[in-house]
């Protein structure tokens, strides 16, 4: 069955709010029977107080019938208060419990995934295919149920009265089903299209926001304009296709629709006159058409609503099924404290398939050594740090820690062993505090304040309107780079990790600045084992050992 596959996808997330949905769906079928009720009282002013044989006292019935149609309103009313409140709520709880897993889910895939998949598009799959999934959770909730019990009450209700006009009913839901069907297939690939440019739109802008900067330093407004124009545009056409396809969908329907009623009234006005109805039953029978085409209608749109949800179940499913990630094994093991050193055993690596960057590497670091890479841009000293770290797996070869290879390592007691400062500091949209304290669960105040001291970050930190409580925008746009390194030195700093590795930590500093952040480093990795990737001379020196990556350890590029 079509229906729940699309939403499987929130099937996890939903099982708590079963009993939620249930309920607002029980809810919207006790509407359904209020709704049933509806047309007798004007059955009962027409036939009782109106027509050609009114009762004894017809002020009376035409009161009643009135107040009848009040009462029936405000349930009808109330009761779409409470299901729309309970249905739209527990869709929201899916939506967040949905959102999170995804969450978590990208949060552990391997980077080689991350460097394919843009964050924009990300973000997009998170926020706008979660959505339309929810729509669809609402749509099934308040419209399949209640309408199906609709649908089967009008018709038994019809039947009782007239047979005849019931078979008709039951004529245009067949016609209305095949259109549905082929309609079906066309919004869903036409909302295929119109999600992937959106997913591309969102992936491009991210980009082009996060480098805003540059864009405006190089005198690239229109170049950037041009790129988001593109984008922009594609989405702009897919998006009238899909509009274009929906559209028709409507005048179809309710030309099939009306001729139906149409049928029916001819035939029902014959019967009228017939004798066979009175002109009351007729307007209820006219009545129920209309509440049985509602259903009709509501269980095609659904089908509208769910061909959109199926094209962002694809897209939410690719992030939840992907399997791509570097994992723990079942038996891993903590990570060893680094007694003896590390070792780097006939190492290969390559970002991309046939483009090796390391290729047989071997490097010996004894514990408690500060070792130094020096090589040519692009050789690949970064990536043996990425390595270590386990932020990718090696394609052939071995490291080990004391002897244990690093992939038998639980990779959270790994990356413990670990401070690392990054060529590129990553910074949170956090205060500087929070920043150092990311370097270390258990950081207390005092230890992120002794770690921004030897780090030389009190000296831009006190001059902030907050001191380390200052916060420092997206990437921690508020600092200068020697800022944002020294930072990301607090981070190292704070951390108890028996291993430290620098990236360039020097980079973009003043020679005076440089020169303090050497004895910082100095300081902050007394008696542990370093691993140092620098093209500073200075910094260098402080290193026990200078290995150099050349092309022969290096992959042949
Ligand atoms: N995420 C990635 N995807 C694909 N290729 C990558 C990726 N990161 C790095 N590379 C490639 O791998 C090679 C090694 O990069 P790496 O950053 O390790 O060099 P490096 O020696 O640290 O250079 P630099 O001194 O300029 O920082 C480069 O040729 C680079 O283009």
């Amino acid at each position: 069955m079509k229906l729940p596959l699309s939403l499987a996808v929130a099937g996890p997330a939903a099982r708590a709010e079963l009993p939620a949905l249930a309920a607002a769906a029980g809810l919207v079928v006790l509407r359904v029977g209020a709704v049933l009720v509806r047309p007798w009282p004007l059955a009962l002013a027409v036939d009782h107080a109106l027509g050609p044989k009114p009762t004894a006292n017809p002020v009376a019935v035409l009161g009643l019938a009135a107040a009848g149609s009040v009462v029936l309103s405000a349930v009808i009313g109330l009761l779409d208060m409470a299901s729309l409140r309970t249905v739209e709520g527990a869709a929201e709880r899916i939506g967040a419990s949905l959102r999170a897993t995804m969450f978590q889910r990208t949060m552990t895939r391997s980077l080689r995934w991350h460097d394919r998949m843009r964050s924009g598009e990300l973000v997009s799959r998170l926020t706008t295919d979660v959505g339309r999934l929810l729509d669809a959770v609402v749509a099934v909730t308040t419209s399949f149920l209640p309408d199906a019990v609709m649908l089967v009450g009008v018709l038994a209700l019809l039947v009782a009265f007239d047979p005849e006009l019931a078979l008709i009913g039951l004529a245009v839901a067949p016609v209305l089903g095949v259109l549905a069907v082929r309609q079906r297939r066309r919004i869903r690939a036409a909302q295929q299209d119109a999600r992937t440019e959106s997913g591309r739109l969102a992936g491009a802008t991210t980009d082009l926001l996060r480098n805003v900067r540059a864009v405006q330093a190089f005198g690239r407004i229109d170049r950037a304009a041009a790129i988001f124009g593109t984008r922009n545009r594609a989405v702009l056409d897919v998006e009238l296709r899909a509009i274009d396809v929906d559209a028709r969908w409507t005048p179809m329907a309710d030309i099939v629709l009306a001729i139906g009623a149409a049928i029916v009234l001819v035939i029902g006005g014959r019967h009228v006159l017939s004798g066979a109805l009175t002109v009351g039953q007729l307007l209820v029978v006219l009545a129920y058409l209309r509440d049985l085409y509602s259903p009709v209608r509501g269980l095609t749109r659904l089908s509208v609503v769910l061909a959109k949800a199926g094209a962002s179940a694809a897209r939410v499913r690719e992030v939840l099924d992907c399997d791509e990630a570097v994992e723990d094994r079942y038996d891993a093991r903590p990570a060893p404290r680094l007694h003896t050193g590390i070792r780097f055993e006939q190492i290969s690596f390559g970002y991309e398939p046939g483009r090796p960057v390391l290729d047989h590497f071997d490097l010996d670091i004894a514990a408690g050594e500060t070792v130094c890479l020096l090589g040519p841009s692009g050789i690949g000293k970064s990536t043996t740090l990425h390595l270590l770290l386990r932020l990718y797996d090696v394609d052939a070869g071995r490291i080990l820690i004391d002897g244990v290879d690093l992939r038998d390592c639980d990779q959270r007691s790994l990356r413990d062993r670990f401070a690392f400062v990054p060529q590129d500091p990553w910074l949170l949209d956090a205060t500087i505090a929070e920043n150092i304290a990311f370097g270390n669960q258990n950081a207390t105040r005092a230890g992120v304040v002794a770690a921004g001291r030897s780090a030389l970050v009190d000296e831009f930190a006190d001059r902030l309107p907050f001191g380390y409580d200052t916060p420092l925008g997206e990437s921690g746009v508020r600092l200068s780079g020697g800022q944002r390194r020294r930072v990301a030195l607090a981070r190292a700093a704070v951390s108890s990790a028996p291993m430290v590795l620098l990236d360039e930590p020097t980079a973009s500093l003043d020679p005076v600045s440089a020169a303090a952040v050497i004895n910082a480093i100095r300081t902050t990795t007394a008696h542990r084992t370093v691993l140092l990737v620098t093209h500073d001379r200075d910094l260098a020196a402080i290193a026990d050992r200078v290995v150099t990556l050349d092309h022969q350890l290096a992959g042949r590029r």
